[in-house]
């Protein structure tokens, strides 16, 4: 029996493209391919250094979408094959980027290189080709909060206007340059100028996305195990990382920054809606995220322990968190975004998207993920080795 033909929010028929995807090998790429070869008849040349977490996707040839997924092994700072492959598409997504917090302070050339010069071939090639793209920026371009900056017994701190992050009005606010933390937000702010200006001067059709953290399965890696002993990824992975070595969950500078997560499988949602949709997405910019599932990241170490204990059947550790300064965990330039809620007026106006899963439900299988990849894996690693006798 033939599937009913898919068609977009205005009813009308979606043709099936091809994308040129650059980060295709990463967290957000790997559940984007997932979700395209399993539920859409789009084909993907998937542009990274790594393809990891796509193998499931390219390998055995026999896979039904075989034919619909080409990896390329691309480096895209220093590879002429690029805009070949953004030629030879319909549409481009960048989520190429370095884009974990350790690396901001620490590494500024390689994020501000990475983030803005490299990006730059990208949007020149999208903009000459007449060639649609979806850019892929982050809530960070919003910095710190207006309220932040009012005295902390302000009754203005409750007022959301104070606080909400809207992609049309909010200013974009970061530290001084000596705290090196904004090199990332500040790259991903001038490529979103950039983009809007190709836009606004060659006619470029573009759509950029803020994500809030998103998370998920695949997310980062697991220092020692399937990244560098040293390497520090963001909060998900750190504190999956001590949860599963048994270790206290470290919380930087007390813990009292806030975030709003979102489960990556909504996310994408998003995201699959942006592609098919051009008409309601080109020209925007949107902030995707789940207003609903704000914590502090005290309570998410909290909600992370006890959800980590029910999905592998340990027993909580008795000193579940200690607290590090940020100078400690993450060196000299650090600083960080107080609170981030998206505001989701304009996602919802264009494509009618809404996230659905709560963060208790999205960590539950996230940690169950974490405990099946990981678990074993980390007791053979930390396991002494048997004395010879
Ligand atoms: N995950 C989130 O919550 C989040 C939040 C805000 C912004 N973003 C943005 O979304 C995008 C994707 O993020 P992610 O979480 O999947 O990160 P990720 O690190 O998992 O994925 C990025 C991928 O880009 C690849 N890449 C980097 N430089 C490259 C280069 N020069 N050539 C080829 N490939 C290269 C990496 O190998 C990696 O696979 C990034 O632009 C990031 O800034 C993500
Ligand atoms: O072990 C840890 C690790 C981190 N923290 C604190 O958690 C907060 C969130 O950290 P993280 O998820 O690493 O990153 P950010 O939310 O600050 O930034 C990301 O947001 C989006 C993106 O652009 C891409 O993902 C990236 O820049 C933070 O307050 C840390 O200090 C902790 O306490 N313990």
């Amino acid at each position: 029996m033939a599937s009913a033909a898919r068609v977009d929010l205005d009813g009308n028929p979606i043709k099936p493209i091809t994308m040129c995807m650059i980060g295709a090998g990463g967290f957000i790429g790997s559940h984007l391919c997932e979700k395209l070869m399993s539920e859409t008849p789009h084909k993907v040349l998937a542009v990274d250094v790594y393809n990891d977490k796509i193998k499931h996707l390219l390998e055995p040839a026999s896979l039904p979408w075989a034919d619909r997924i080409q990896f390329h092994r691309i480096n895209i700072k220093n590879d002429s094959r690029l805009e070949g492959l953004i030629k030879m598409a319909d549409l481009t997504i960048n989520l190429a980027a370095i884009c974990t917090p350790a690396d901001y302070n620490t590494r500024p050339l390689d994020t501000i290189y990475s983030n803005f010069i490299d990006a730059l071939p990208v949007v020149k090639y999208c903009s000459e080709n007449n060639k649609r793209l979806i850019h892929f920026s982050t809530c960070e371009v919003y910095g710190k909060t207006v309220g932040s900056f009012l005295p902390k017994e302000s009754p203005l701190r409750l007022d959301p206007a104070y606080y909400v992050l809207k992609e049309d009005e909010s200013p974009c606010i970061f530290g001084p340059i000596e705290k090196q933390r904004w090199s990332y937000a500040c790259a991903k702010q001038l490529i979103e100028r950039l983009v809007y200006a190709e836009g606004a001067e060659n006619g470029l059709e573009f759509t950029i996305v803020r994500p809030f953290n998103w998370i998920g399965p695949r997310m980062d890696f697991i220092p020692g195990i399937d990244g560098p002993s040293e390497g520090v990824p963001r909060v998900l992975a750190c504190f999956s990382n001590n949860l599963l070595r048994r270790e206290p969950l470290k919380l930087v500078d007390g813990g009292q920054s806030q975030r709003t997560f979102v489960y990556i499988k909504d996310a994408i949602e998003a995201v699959l809606l942006m592609i098919e949709n051009p008409a309601r997405a080109n020209g925007h910019i949107f902030n995707v995220g789940n207003p609903n599932n704000e914590v502090t990241v005290r309570q998410l170490a909290e909600m992370m322990t006890k959800v980590y204990s029910k999905v592998s059947a340990e027993a909580p550790l008795e000193v579940p968190t200690i607290d590090v300064s940020s100078k400690e965990f993450y060196g000299v330039g650090y600083d960080d975004s107080d609170k981030r809620i998206p505001d989701m007026t304009i996602i919802n106006r264009q494509l009618g998207w809404n996230p659905k899963t709560s963060l208790w439900d999205l960590l539950e299988s996230t940690l169950t993920y974490q405990h099946r990849t990981y678990a074993e894996a980390i007791k053979q690693a930390t396991s002494k080795p048997v004395a010879s006798s």
